[in-house]
């Protein structure tokens, strides 16, 4: 087994079923996720796939510890994080980034591109050199060093993502959460911005848990596979052998599903940067 960056061990999340909640009192607790096994190795991206609801996002935030497990442990660059506080979390933020899902929502409307980057740089002690390590961050996304300027209704809905995965990699982090990251763009752009984060993540040495309901990209961008129902693994493994030869009816159910690809088919064809290196 290639060196794991991030170890989870009967990883267990329960969350107040607001659906239940009594008109007094609290509500009682859902388990979500129900015991999860597996590791994510490092410099490799892994999806993590499953139909709505199955428990990937809550899992995502496990990861990154926006959520508190309720039993089992998540291990993160061998030290055990499941139970740190804020206080403890706060000097590994800077190694556990996120890229949200609709950079719409994440970015700051009456912030500048540039103060939008700048912000965790901040936060983390890196507040030296500001200005070039923004240009440097933009740069990397290939977007303009003049885009710092700019607000977040001036950008393209592309444009937009590019800031979402330069802010979250102006840190310089071990490990992203990728949470349906290309949902909203059309199908071109879809392609730009997998391809960006393909070449980033082998760039950085990047470990990546890349969330999509997209089999057609999981197959082509990920290394291993995580196949999620229920707030459990049904089954993992690597991206050729599981979709070669799964072993669980879902996964082949799932499989036998994928709808035409939502995304250029010139992006599916093209060879992985990993196997091209
Ligand atoms: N804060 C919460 N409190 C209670 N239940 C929650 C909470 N967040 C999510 N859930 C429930 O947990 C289950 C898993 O949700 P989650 O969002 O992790 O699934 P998902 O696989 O990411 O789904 P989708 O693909 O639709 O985003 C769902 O049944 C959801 O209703």
């Amino acid at each position: 087994m290639p060196d794991a960056l991030i170890t989870v061990r009967g990883l267990k999340v329960a969350l107040p079923d607001m659906t239940r909640k009594p008109l007094f009192g609290r509500a009682p607790m859902a388990e979500i996720l129900k015991g999860l096994d597996f590791e994510l190795p490092k410099n490799s991206i892994t999806g993590i796939v499953g139909e709505s609801g199955s428990g990937k996002s809550t899992l995502g935030r496990a990861l990154v510890r926006l959520i508190e497990p309720s039993a089992g442990s998540v291990t993160f660059d061998g030290r055990d994080i499941t139970h740190l506080s804020d206080a403890e979390l706060k000097p590994l933020r800077r190694d556990l980034q996120m890229i949200f899902q609709d950079p719409m929502s994440s970015l700051n409307p009456r912030r500048t591109i540039g103060s939008i980057i700048a912000a965790p740089l901040k936060q983390n002690g890196m507040g030296d050199n500001l200005r070039e390590r923004v240009a440097e961050a933009l740069r990397r996304v290939g977007l303009p060093v003049n885009f710092a300027m700019r607000y977040r209704h001036e950008l393209s809905g592309g444009q937009r993502q590019r800031v979402g995965i330069a802010r979250a990699l102006a840190l310089s982090p071990k490990f992203v959460l990728a949470d349906e990251i290309v949902s909203g763009l059309d199908v071109s752009t879809q392609a730009q911005v997998l391809t960006l984060l393909e070449r980033l993540a082998g760039e950085m040495g990047l470990t990546v848990a890349f969330i999509s309901h997209d089999l057609s990209v999981i197959r082509r961008l990920c290394r291993q596979v995580i196949v999620m129902r229920q707030g459990e693994i049904v089954e993992a493994g690597p991206t050729d052998e599981l979709f070669g030869d799964p072993k669980q009816a879902y996964t082949r159910e799932l499989i036998a599903a994928i709808p035409l690809p939502e995304i250029d088919p010139d992006w599916l064809r093209a060879k992985p940067l990993a196997a091209a290196n």
